[in-house]
């Protein structure tokens, strides 16, 4: 089996070349000089020193002291260059990897994957790690080499000077970099444990500072509470960290002491060697240079490893998002889907979340035919939206299947079934994007036809609210970004941004399949009766699937199908339905007598009287003008 920490370091070291062959070549060769450069110096030194002290010429001290000053420049020169060209390839890593990221999160065709929170802490460590994880590796191997490079060249200075003193050293570094790879280990766990708090801190902090918050938030007085919400959690993080830290400093103290010991015990030897006539002094001080060059050069490799080790560990965070299967089994050679002529058909189609939530679809037999209108309808959690993600193929059914024209869904592309869908879903989306942008969205292949843009937005009755914008179809539709020079964008009201979702969706004109989940929800009477003219017109003989809770507004549907606990209780049309007296019946003639008599009792449940009859009371006395203009 391939070993996976292989695998990661050739994956990060192809992202390092893949990202910018002349910079991971650069600091290659640069760790390389930087690793030569301090031993090149201190064997200088120690031939200079041994020089002067023969009496030696200048001729003979001068290549010796021109090499020192050499050595010295690069010693001091290098880590500035190395800065710059390992910050050229992290920025270019960095470009190449939030491309490759992102192009995993876009090929899940599907939802599930984005209503797991595994996902979303593995999404988060991989986006956070991704940020330094594999210029960590690659800068890490080459300090590594670096350091290695060093480590050989005063290993075998002071190999020549006392061979002993090497066997001591290379002895003493070894539980170090066992400790710091435990401790590398146990920061990556750390750092699992702790992402769902981070998750939620910043969740909080984004209530605190959300403009769709901010009322609630005033409104409930719930700044306090979140705010202390959000610090516990940054309380829970900080004590994770402050306990692996502890561990290191811990360990890292007892290393430092073995360290130190080792060094002052070989000091101590070679100043009594020399007294003794046994070394010179040009060896004592290479000796010097060498045992702290050793060391220092041990601590690098075994830090630097623990570090990479680390840096690996987090990121298999990022290989896991990037090499994760789709979502959704999306077949190697799709059938085609041609424009529907037949119509689209659930057979037996029974569907939950997951396993541990309940069944939503429980055996759902229906055919939409093409052409036509099918309006579902139903209590809430009934299972219609749920339905209408699955005609999208957001998700797979459990059991039983779904075709169009007699393929199944499972053997199509997604993205072809999706172009063929035009749809406004009940959580439509408002983007932080101009208005135009926000209308273009629904159809990028013609983005630039700002023609076919003013036609939607008409169609949805909106064209002249964003012409009378301060900028037009060009002004910002957002409360936290504005044009450099100007003041904040502009806030539509709910009914106005239900109808730029209707724009967008209406962007795409040629679509076979429309659906409208709660399409007029957020407009008012007069709003609703004009974008269900509209929409009819659109609608066509386009086959449309309905939902509404205003049942007057799916009567002229040519079929009616009530959804109740995820099977389909009633079929029919309007009349039908009303004629089998039914729970669609029950509902119609519920809503019908609230807006006839006037009552404020006729909506409710439980019939006339019913209720807090002293809230009643007081409602009658103190308010009768406002609810009569209600009405
Ligand atoms: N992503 C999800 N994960 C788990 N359960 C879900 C998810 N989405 C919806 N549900 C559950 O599925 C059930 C059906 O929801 P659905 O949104 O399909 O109902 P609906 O008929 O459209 O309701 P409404 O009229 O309120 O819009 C609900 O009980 C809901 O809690």
């Amino acid at each position: 089996m391939a070993n996976p920490t292989l695998g990661r370091v050739r994956v990060a070291v192809a992202l390092a070349w893949a990202a910018h062959p002349v910079a991971a070549a650069g600091a290659a060769v640069l760790g390389v000089l930087a690793g030569v450069a301090p031993v090149a110096t201190a064997w200088l030194t120690k031939l200079v020193l041994d020089a002067l002290v023969q009496g030696a010429g200048f001729a003979a001290l001068a290549p010796l002291a021109g090499g020192l000053a050499l050595a010295g420049l690069a010693v001091i020169v290098l880590p500035h260059v190395s800065d710059y060209v390992e910050a050229q390839l992290r920025r270019s890593l960095r470009l190449l990897i939030y491309d490759r990221l992102f192009r995993a999160v876009n090929r899940h065709p599907g939802l599930s994957r984005f209503e797991n929170p595994n996902f979303h802490d593995t999404l988060r460590l991989a986006y956070d790690s991704s940020h330094n994880a594999p210029d960590r590796l690659v800068i890490g191997a080459l300090a590594i080499g670096q350091a290695l490079i060093t480590l050989a060249g005063f290993a075998v200075t002071l190999f020549a000077v006392n061979p002993l003193m090497v066997a001591v050293i290379l002895v003493a570094a070894l539980p170090s970099l066992r400790i710091q790879l435990m401790l590398s280990r146990k920061r990556a766990e750390v750092m699992w444990d702790i992402t769902p708090a981070m998750r939620r801190q910043v969740f909080f902090g984004d209530l605190l500072t959300r403009p769709e918050a901010a009322k609630e938030v005033r409104l409930f007085g719930l700044g306090d509470y979140l705010r202390t919400r959000m610090l516990d959690e940054v309380r829970g993080i900080n004590q994770a960290e402050r306990d692996v830290d502890r561990r290191t400093l811990r360990s890292q103290g007892v290393m430092a002491l073995l360290g130190s010991v080792v060094a002052a015990g070989g000091l101590l030897w070679a100043i009594l060697s020399a007294a003794s006539g046994g070394i010179s002094v040009g060896d004592v001080t290479v000796f010097v240079a060498a045992v702290a060059g050793v060391q220092a050069a041990l601590t690098m490799i075994v830090s630097q490893w623990a570090d990479a080790h680390n840096a690996l560990l987090m990121f298999g965070h990022y290989t896991a998002v990037v090499e994760a299967a789709p979502d959704l089994p999306v077949p190697d050679e799709p059938l085609a889907l041609p424009a529907l002529r037949d119509g689209i058909e659930l057979r037996d189609v029974w569907f939950r979340y997951s396993e541990e939530h309940p069944w939503i679809l429980r055996g759902v037999d229906l055919f939409i035919p093409s052409d036509r209108t099918v309006a579902l309808v139903g209590m809430n959690g009934a299972g219609k939206s749920t339905l209408v993600k699955l005609l999208c193929r957001m998700y797979d059914p459990v059991r039983g299947q779904i075709t169009w024209d007699g393929v199944d869904l499972r053997d199509a592309s997604p993205d072809d079934l999706r172009g063929r869908i035009g749809a406004v879903f009940q959580d439509y989306m408002d983007y932080d994007l101009t208005a135009a942008e926000n209308i273009m969205l629904g159809d990028l292949t013609v983005a630039g036809d700002l023609g076919r843009v003013y036609d939607s937005a008409r169609q949805a009755g909106v064209h002249d609210t964003l012409t009378a914008l301060p900028r037009g179809y060009d002004t910002m539709l957002s409360r936290i970004f504005g044009d450099r020079d100007e003041q904040a964008g502009v806030a539509l009201s709910g009914g106005q941004w239900q109808r730029l979702a209707l724009a967008r969706a209406f962007m795409r004109q040629r679509q076979d399949l429309l659906i409208l989940d709660e399409p007029s929800s957020g407009l008012d009477a007069q709003a609703e009766h004009e974008v269900h003219t509209s929409l009819r017109s659109y609608r066509g003989d386009r086959t449309s699937v309905l939902i509404s809770h205003r049942l007057g507004t799916v009567r002229d549907a040519d079929l009616i199908v009530v959804l109740s606990d995820g099977r389909i209780a009633e079929r029919g049309t309007h009349d039908e339905l009303m004629a089998a007296g039914g729970e669609y019946a029950r509902l119609f003639t519920l809503q019908a007598s609230g807006y006839e008599s006037g009552s404020p009792d006729g909506p409710g449940d439980d019939g006339p009287g019913s209720g807090d009859d002293g809230l009643e009371d007081r409602l009658r006395t103190t308010t009768p003008s406002t609810r009569s203009a209600g009405r």
